[in-house]
């Protein structure tokens, strides 16, 4: 059995003062009923703010990007062990927004995976198509490609306590949600794949879905039998809406 993970990615917004308030919310509305672990991607800069705002606390923090170097002349990264000296369990990867404004490659995104795993953070790595590609019908190949990426350069142990996010370009940001026939259909085909190479590894893996998740249609899709949980954006920057996605799992 899968635990349903509920994963905010707050992308680059809030204020010291926001953020705060925004914990205090969740922490205050997060109960037992809820069958869900919860995280929280923070821009870096608030990272130390959060590390300290969630001690005790049974949220989990996470990252949005990390460098896909250890140390050297980077300016302006941060590394996957700078992360680790933070408590931060997850780091997404790969995200799309990385992928189309930061010209991030697979094999980067490999390596960038790696990197976390060496220091025992969980890689969420994002995969998903375009409209365009939906439109050609290649969904399918496109997301596999993603995934096969870190599978070839690291093997598929690599993939052992990882996420996977499906988030469909299309439906980040834009209020158009994939509906849950659809983001099955994509969740069943990466667990067909990870079953190509490791059985436990695919009944284990958490596949979260990703795109305009809302308190509106957040059961739905969590009642898919390959959704196990939600990356979101949007939503994850008000606690009540937040919260109420994490009641729906
Ligand atoms: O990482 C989160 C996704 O990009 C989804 O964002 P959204 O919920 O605002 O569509």
């Amino acid at each position: 059995m899968r635990q349903t993970l509920i994963a905010g990615n707050w992308k680059l917004n809030g204020t010291k003062q926001s953020i705060i308030e925004l914990l205090a919310g969740i922490s205050a509305g997060l109960n037992n009923s809820m069958n869900a672990s919860v995280a929280v991607c923070a821009p870096y800069i608030y990272v130390p703010l959060v590390e300290t705002a969630l001690k005790d606390s049974d949220i989990s923090l996470g990252a949005q990007d990390v460098s896909a170097h250890t140390s050297g002349a980077y300016t302006g990264e941060v590394s996957a062990s700078m992360l680790a000296e933070f408590s931060c369990e997850y780091c997404l990867v790969g995200h799309s927004e990385r992928r189309s404004l930061h010209i991030e490659t697979d094999a980067e995104v490999a390596t960038k995976f790696k990197m976390l795993k060496d220091q025992g953070i969980t890689p969420v790595l994002c995969v998903g198509e375009s409209l365009e590609e939906r439109d050609q019908g290649v969904t399918e190949d496109v997301v596999k490609q993603q995934i096969l990426a870190v599978i070839d350069a690291h093997g598929i142990s690599a993939l052992e306590n990882a996420v996977i996010a499906y988030e469909p370009v299309w439906a980040i940001g834009t209020g158009r949600t994939a509906t849950p026939d659809q983001a099955q259909e994509v969740h069943a085909s990466i667990r067909v794949l990870l079953e190509s190479f490791d059985k436990t590894i695919a009944e284990t893996t958490q596949i979260l879905y990703g795109g305009s998740m809302n308190p509106a249609n957040a059961s739905a899709l969590l009642a898919m039998p390959d959704i196990d949980g939600g990356l979101i954006g949007g939503a994850s920057l008000k606690a009540d809406d937040f919260l109420a996605i994490c009641q729906a799992a």
